[in-house]
């Protein structure tokens, strides 16, 4: 059943208070990882929850409880639950998103406000949470607005499930989504899930997504002096805590992205026979990964190389480092404590709790060998699965439908480098398939300074989305 012309219409119409609407959803700063946003993370759990109120579906703020961040007791945002439709005939889809987003600021290298939705001449619109996922989410309120204003029933029954933590660890979404999954929850009776939260591989192919990387997340504090100290006074004279930490992170991965932890790349199995063959169909160059990236800085010449490197195997990124001398000038200091941040993405059959004893081991043995008398302290921040599924499935079948009638093309099928924690949950607790049907393209720059969602990607994402629910719905009448 392919969507009605009136619907695609309707999108193409509504274009510009569609963007209007990702405009008031971007200058909500609803970064999760600072504590000093928490209420405005709060303030978008409400902003959504009215939002899908005023398109007809009855939702619920699910209180998440409290966590500690940064030393402090804070408030979880609760996430935004939301149902319409219970017709036994159609099938019911639970789609997910999150309305957080990464931390940003102008002096990071932004070339504009980034909670300040920007319309560039080429239809770029950036800002942060464009693309990573506020666009995304927003493509359910567009279709939704359609069948609400003119009275026309949804081919499928919707749930929603939008979070406000992704960015940090989903934290309290687990239990919630276990809860609900069960009879009589709000996510009982679910037959798929759709989560639009990725991108595409390139700037012009459309994606399906059948595998996520899973992540730990680390961090290791090394103090020593009971205060920062002037290096022309204690230099050469005491064990400096970032001296042992640098020696430290540099034990965890070489320049090729080899993972130095013993046992961690180990774990992997190799390919399998022809599983190379999948990377090479994909339509993917090393100029794309170039491009994205902003420089000419692959790994390797080799196109399945690459594409392995992000899909198939683990890789391990030095994040940052707490507490040391950052700014503009000179200052002659001797950091006191010092915190390194690293992660682990994860692939089958690696888990954040198979991992955890093998960094830790490793971190402590490299520690033991520096001979200092400085203290370390080792611990995990956050973890989540890995994730791999089926793609002979109808819910795919459903989105490869939904892409060529869109788009005009075979999507790209993909396993993503980065991470969900939320879609192994759903996967278990409700039995059925999960598929990832991404709307912004592979140099959107999620995470990164500039992010954009192109006009194109935003309306016809939201087609696409909608689409597919009308695939959906033909899938229960076969
Ligand atoms: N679009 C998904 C995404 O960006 N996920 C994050 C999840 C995460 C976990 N800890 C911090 N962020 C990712 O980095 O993959
Ligand atoms: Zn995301
Ligand atoms: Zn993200």
């Amino acid at each position: 059943m392919p969507a009605p012309k009136e619907f695609l219409d309707y999108v193409d119409h509504n274009a510009d208070a569609f963007i209007q609407r990702l405009s008031d959803a971007v200058s909500i700063k609803s970064v999760s990882g600072d504590p000093a946003y928490r209420e405005e993370v709060i303030k978008m759990s409400n902003w959504i929850s009215q939002q899908l109120q005023a398109v007809g579906v009855e939702t619920q703020l699910a209180d998440l409880g409290r966590h500690t961040m940064d030393g402090q007791d804070l408030a979880l945002p609760p996430a935004v639950l939301g149902r319409i439709g219970n017709d036994p005939k159609k099938k019911t889809v639970l789609v997910y998103g999150h309305f957080d987003v990464q931390p940003a600021l102008v002096s990071d290298g932004w070339n504009t406000d980034p909670f300040k939705l920007t319309v560039l001449p080429n239809g770029q619109l950036v800002g942060r949470g464009s693309s990573d996922d506020k666009g995304p989410v927003l493509g359910w309120l567009n279709i939704l607005q359609y069948h609400h204003q003119n009275q026309k029933d949804l081919p499928v029954n919707l749930r929603c499930c939008f979070e406000g933590m992704e960015e940090s660890g989903s934290e309290g979404l687990d239990d919630l989504v276990k809860k609900e999954s069960q009879s009589g929850g709000w996510f009982d009776g679910v037959d798929c899930v759709c989560i639009s939260d990725n991108y595409w591989l390139n700037t012009r192919t459309p994606t399906i997504t059948y595998g996520l990387r899973g992540l730990a997340y680390y961090k290791v504090t090394i103090e020593g002096p009971a205060k920062d100290l002037h290096s022309g006074v204690f230099g050469r004279t005491v064990h400096e805590p970032m001296t042992d930490l640098i020696k430290i992170m540099g034990t965890l991965v070489d320049v090729k992205g080899h993972i130095l932890i013993p046992g961690v790349d180990e774990m992997v199995p190799p390919p399998f026979a022809d599983e190379k063959e999948l990377y090479e169909k994909l339509d993917y160059s090393i100029k794309d990964v170039e491009d994205s990236a902003g420089a000419s800085i692959a790994l390797s010449d080799d196109k399945v190389e690459v594409l392995m490197g992000r899909m198939r195997q683990p890789s391990l990124s030095l994040h940052g480092i707490e507490g040391a001398f950052y700014g503009s000038g000179a200052k002659t200091v001797i950091p006191a404590k010092v915190s390194g941040k690293f992660s682990i993405r994860l692939v089958p059959p690696q888990t954040p709790e198979k991992v955890f004893p093998l960094a830790k081991a490793h971190v402590e043995s490299e520690f033991a060998k520096l001979g200092t008398k400085n203290k370390l302290h080792f611990e995990e921040l956050h973890g989540g699965l890995p994730w791999v599924t089926d793609i002979n499935h109808w819910n795919y079948e459903a989105a490869r439908t939904a892409t060529r009638a869109i788009y005009n093309q075979e999507p790209d099928m993909t396993r993503e480098g980065g991470s969900i924690p939320v879609t192994l949950t759903f996967a278990e607790a409700l039995g059925v398939s999960v598929l990832l049907l991404p709307m912004g393209r592979g140099d959107d720059g999620a995470h990164s300074t500039n992010e954009k969602l192109d006009r194109s990607n935003f309306i016809q994402g939201t087609k696409l989305l909608g689409t597919y629910l009308y695939e959906v719905g033909a899938a229960a009448a076969k």
